[in-house]
């Protein structure tokens, strides 16, 4: 039985986690199959080692390349051991950042170009693309000042702390990428209050899964 395989996107601080984290349950309410959630750089044992190197603000000498291809291996990985399988049992697997990332980091923001970067994770990925992806967009400073505003509590890693320039050219890869692919790529404006915004994206999700989306127990009684 082959599962289903869903992406969230977007700049540093949009909300994607705490977006996630309230959604999971509402998911797994109205689906019949197994909900995996994971996340990227990371989600495998070996992702995850590679996620701490790429993060560690200490590795300021990482070359853009090297970074993207760190990237993509630890996106190899996480395919091969956890998405794979996931969807081999038929599981509706929903990942926190995918290729899409990559192009919009490192194609975009390291300026690498998108056709460099997305040769590159055809390799990684054997060419594997989500059926959709919600794209959570928010005016870079906005986000980054989430960020900033909630750093004693989180991480602020070697990506977060690079400069506004970087983060609006992640942005604008984004919006390219949304509005080159509209029918995979769904935009949702994540400056709006955290609970509308879970609404909008449980209504997309709705939408696009269709009668795989069934009604909650309680609402058939
Ligand atoms: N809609 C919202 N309005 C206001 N604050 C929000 C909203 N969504 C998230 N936040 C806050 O912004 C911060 C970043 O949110 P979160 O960690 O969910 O974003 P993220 O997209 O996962 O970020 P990153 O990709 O950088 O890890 C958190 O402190 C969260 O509480
Ligand atoms: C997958 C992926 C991620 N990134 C960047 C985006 C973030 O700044 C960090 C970590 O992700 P998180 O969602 O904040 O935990 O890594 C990237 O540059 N390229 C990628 O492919």
């Amino acid at each position: 039985m082959a599962g289903r395989f869903i992406t969230f996107e977007g700049p540093d601080g949009a909300g994607k986690t705490s977006v996630l984290n309230a959604l999971m349950p509402v998911i797994q309410a109205h689906v019949e199959t197994p909900v995996k959630l994971t996340r990227e750089p990371g989600g495998a044992e070996i992702s995850e080692k590679i996620r701490t190197l790429i993060l560690d603000p200490a590795n300021t000498a990482m070359d853009a390349k090297t970074e993207a291809l760190l990237y993509a291996a630890s996106r190899r990985q996480h395919l091969v051991e956890v998405i794979r399988p996931a969807l081999a049992k038929g599981a509706l697997v929903i990942c926190d950042r995918f290729v899409d990332s990559s192009v919009a980091y490192q194609g975009g923001g390291r300026e690498i170009g998108a056709e460099a970067v997305l040769a590159m994770n055809q390799f990684a990925t054997d060419g594997m693309s989500p059926e959709l992806t919600i794209y959570l967009d928010i005016p870079s400073a906005e986000g980054l000042a989430r960020i900033k505003a909630h750093r004693a509590s989180r991480q602020y890693d070697r990506l977060d702390q690079e400069q506004l320039a970087f983060h609006e050219r992640v942005r604008a890869t984004y919006l390219a990428l949304a509005q080159a692919q509209p029918q995979r790529i769904k935009t949702v404006d994540a400056s709006q209050p955290l609970e509308d915004v879970i609404k909008a994206c449980e209504a997309v999700l709705k939408a696009h899964l269709g009668a795989a989306w069934q009604s909650c127990k309680e609402e058939t009684l």
